[in-house]
């Protein structure tokens, strides 16, 4: 069974069709991306998985039951971190974990989800306190203290410097080796490259590519640029074959600055939503 399974999912506002059909499976384990523009779709669409908003139409199944029905138990299994940040600004990191932990039956160690996340140092300092990428940080040890099987994460490094982000990545492969299940959106494409066994890209409410990072809107068979400096600049040629114009190229002898690239995933991306 999937971990999460959507069908002719439908969501408007007044006359704004903010999700305008979207099917979407995500396989128990499985690390999956949803990508797309501002206004996209995406947290309606997940907060409707999330059983935080309701829906117009569609059928909608998360680890065997619908949001819209859910219960404690079900609640239980779902780690959440949403968009704006927890109401926790009064308590210190240590007692927001701690809290958060005892709505479960079988929670992570406190201490050592704030270490996960790299709050150590600033485990007594006020949630208020924190400057953003920090509070990002809490809130993603809140959404995972209860070892959720399924993971939501709403846009969840934004504001992290980069060291940060590296640090986050490495805590989403060891939740994922774990075996939890995540569905994050992101506006950063090398992070679902780095983290997505696949993605979705949204657009108007509908979901208009589907596949893995290298895959995607049919990347994999795109031409490559064969790249080199002559005599005469930079040359360049797109082709599909560029083990072939290397080769040919290099009865010319050596080739100073050579390089062969596929479109980005970024690439790909901009003109799926174009
Ligand atoms: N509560 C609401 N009332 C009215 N319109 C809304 C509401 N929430 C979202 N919308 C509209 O629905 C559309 C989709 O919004 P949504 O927040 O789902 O997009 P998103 O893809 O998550 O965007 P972002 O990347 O900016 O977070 C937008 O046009 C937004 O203005």
């Amino acid at each position: 069974m999937n971990a999460i399974r959507v069908r002719g999912l439908r969501k408007a506002y007044k006359d704004h069709q903010a999700v305008a059909g979207v099917d979407l499976d995500v396989a128990r384990g499985e690390v999956f991306a949803v990508l797309g523009p501002n206004g996209a779709g995406k947290t309606t669409a997940v907060e409707i998985m999330e059983g935080h908003r309701d829906r117009d139409a569609g059928e909608v199944s998360v680890l065997g039951g619908d949001p819209a029905e859910a219960d404690r138990l079900w609640r239980s299994k779902i780690g959440i971190v949403l968009q704006s940040a927890s109401d926790a600004a009064n308590l210190t990191v240590n007692e927001a974990v701690r809290h958060y932990a005892k709505y479960y039956a079988d929670p992570r160690d406190p201490d050592e989800v704030i270490e996960l996340v790299g709050l150590t140092e600033k485990a007594k300092s006020r949630a208020g306190t924190l400057s953003g990428g920090q509070r990002r940080r809490l809130d993603v040890a809140l959404g995972i203290v209860g070892r959720p099987e399924l993971v939501f994460l709403d846009e969840p490094t934004t504001g992290f410097d980069p060291e940060a982000r590296r640090q986050f990545w490495g805590l989403i492969k060891s939740l994922s080796a774990e075996g939890t299940t995540i569905l994050l959106t992101t506006h950063y494409l090398d992070e679902a490259e780095a983290l997505a066994d696949r993605v979705a890209v949204l657009a108007g409410g509908r979901i208009v590519a589907e596949g893995t990072p290298q895959t995607l809107g049919g990347r994999a068979h795109a031409d490559a640029t064969v790249r080199w400096m002559s005599d005469h600049g930079y040359q360049e040629v797109r082709t599909s074959e560029p083990t072939k114009v290397i080769a040919e190229l290099s009865r010319q002898g050596e080739l100073s600055e050579l390089t062969v690239t596929r479109p980005s995933l970024e690439d790909v991306y901009l003109e799926l939503i174009a």
